[in-house]
């Protein structure tokens, strides 16, 4: 299942199986709250690896910003395509029923020198959300005006 929003896509989210799609969600209904347009991918670079290749090669030039890899187990996928794309990954790591997330999460937050992933929680799919969202408002005033707009209304909660 390949998505995207109408809008030219900023955040590229990428997952390595639709098995991911339940948590992810929670992602992609932070970025709609956040206005944030977006493209969705799922490939293994595992299972598909030509695909991640293609697909974390070209996204720069597809206007893509940030991109958010959520995988679970031996969660190689942020790190490939952070291989492949100057832009920077942000992994969320799948919690999963024989070891809870820890294989996920140590195997995409202990990457080699030179090619970071930013890791987020164990399912922290909002917050990967926000955190891309964040890297765009760098420079792109709406989205750090989106970002006040939710850390004012978390206060006002
Ligand atoms: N970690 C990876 C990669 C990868 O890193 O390329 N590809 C799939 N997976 C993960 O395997 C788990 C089980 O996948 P299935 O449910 O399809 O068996 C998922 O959490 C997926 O992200």
């Amino acid at each position: 299942m390949d998505t995207a929003t109408e809008k030219a896509p900023l955040v590229g989210i990428i997952m390595g199986s639709k098995s991911d799609m339940p948590v992810m969600e929670g992602c992609t209904a932070e970025l709609d709250a956040l206005g944030v347009p977006y493209e969705l991918v799922i490939a293994s670079a595992h299972r598909n690896p030509a695909k991640v290749h293609e697909w974390a090669e070209s996204a720069a030039d597809r206007g893509v910003k940030v991109i958010v890899a959520a995988a679970g187990k031996a969660a190689h996928l942020g790190g490939v395509v952070a291989a492949f794309t100057p832009l920077p990954v942000i992994g969320v790591p799948m919690k999963t029923s024989d070891l809870g997330g820890l294989d996920s999460l140590l195997s995409m937050v202990q990457m080699p020198s030179g090619v970071p992933v930013a890791c987020v929680a164990i399912n922290g799919a909002k917050n990967a959300a926000i955190y891309a969202t964040q890297i765009l408002g760098a420079t792109m005033p709406e989205y750090r005006d989106a970002i006040a707009q939710l850390k004012r209304d978390m206060a006002e909660a």
